[in-house]
């Protein structure tokens, strides 16, 4: 799809967005650029779950979904995190939209180790016609949740879910908003990446937990065609960028 820009916010992310990160959303649209946002909520699903008393189990970055969490994910995802960031969008005069994967088939997965991880998949389908009409006008907020063509739900890790659409409408550009300001290595920001770096920093175990599966997905996406991918803590600030090259 021409001109998108998606961002994924995390769900620490989104309770401490600011005025610049609805500035700059106001700019990419007069600009001429469509804006998928896709949010977390990682962090509220947790706490509900605690206060429920289902244990949480994360594996590599990665929540071991049974029948249990995922009804609470759903309801955490499409109750609480995505209202709350559609509201942060309405004051700030910025029209916006939720979506799911159930909206005219919006969003199709796959399971990805059913025996591992249970009700957790990966995305692999958009439905691209009713997308590109809906952000024609107004900002899409998407959660990352997928149905299976026989009609499961899975949940998805966001970054996951991000990178996953970005590589498949083809984006431009995809942020990675975090609650840390990049990649860090000894406590400095790692400014720019390419993809052979970031098996090295894991390997070196440099990339640990939520990380992972965040540059594992960034990965996938620049080998599909994205040409940057930000991992930052603000859409105005530079983060870590990846890129296929650093020439490119
Ligand atoms: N090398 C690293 N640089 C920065 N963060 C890292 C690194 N390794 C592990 N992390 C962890 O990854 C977290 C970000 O991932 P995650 O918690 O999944 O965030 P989000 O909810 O925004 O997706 C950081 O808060 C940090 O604890
Ligand atoms: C399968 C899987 O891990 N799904 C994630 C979906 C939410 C998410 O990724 O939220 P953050 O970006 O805030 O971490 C989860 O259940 O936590």
């Amino acid at each position: 799809m021409m001109n998108l820009i998606i961002v994924k916010i995390g769900g620490n992310a989104i309770s401490q967005l600011n005025h610049e990160f609805f500035e700059q959303l106001r700019q990419w649209r007069q600009a001429g650029k469509k804006v998928l946002l896709i949010h977390g909520g990682g962090p509220q699903i947790s706490k509900l779950a605690t206060q429920l008393g289902i244990p949480t189990n994360k594996q590599h970055g990665i929540r071991v979904t049974d029948a249990a969490t995922l009804a609470l994910t759903k309801m955490v995802l499409l109750g609480d995190a995505q209202p709350a960031l559609l509201k942060r969008l309405a004051d700030a005069g910025l029209p916006a939209i939720g979506l799911n994967a159930a909206d005219q088939q919006l969003l199709t997965g796959n399971y990805i180790d059913q025996e591992k991880y249970g009700y957790v998949g990966n995305i692999i389908g958009v439905n691209e016609l009713i997308l590109s009409k809906i952000l024609a006008d107004q900002i899409g907020v998407l959660s990352p949740l997928a149905l299976t063509k026989a009609g499961e739900w899975l949940n998805v890790n966001a970054d996951t879910a991000a990178a996953d659409v970005a590589r498949l409408l083809k984006a431009s550009q995809l942020y990675l908003l975090t609650d840390v300001p990049g990649v860090l290595k000894g406590g400095e920001v790692i400014s720019a990446l390419i993809p052979q770096d970031v098996s090295q920093l894991i390997a070196d175990n440099v990339i640990s937990a939520g990380m992972q599966p965040k540059l594992s997905a960034a990965v996938k996406a620049v080998h599909a065609g994205v040409q940057a991918v930000r991992i930052t803590d603000q859409l105005t600030h530079p983060g870590t960028i990846l890129k296929m090259g650093v020439n490119d």
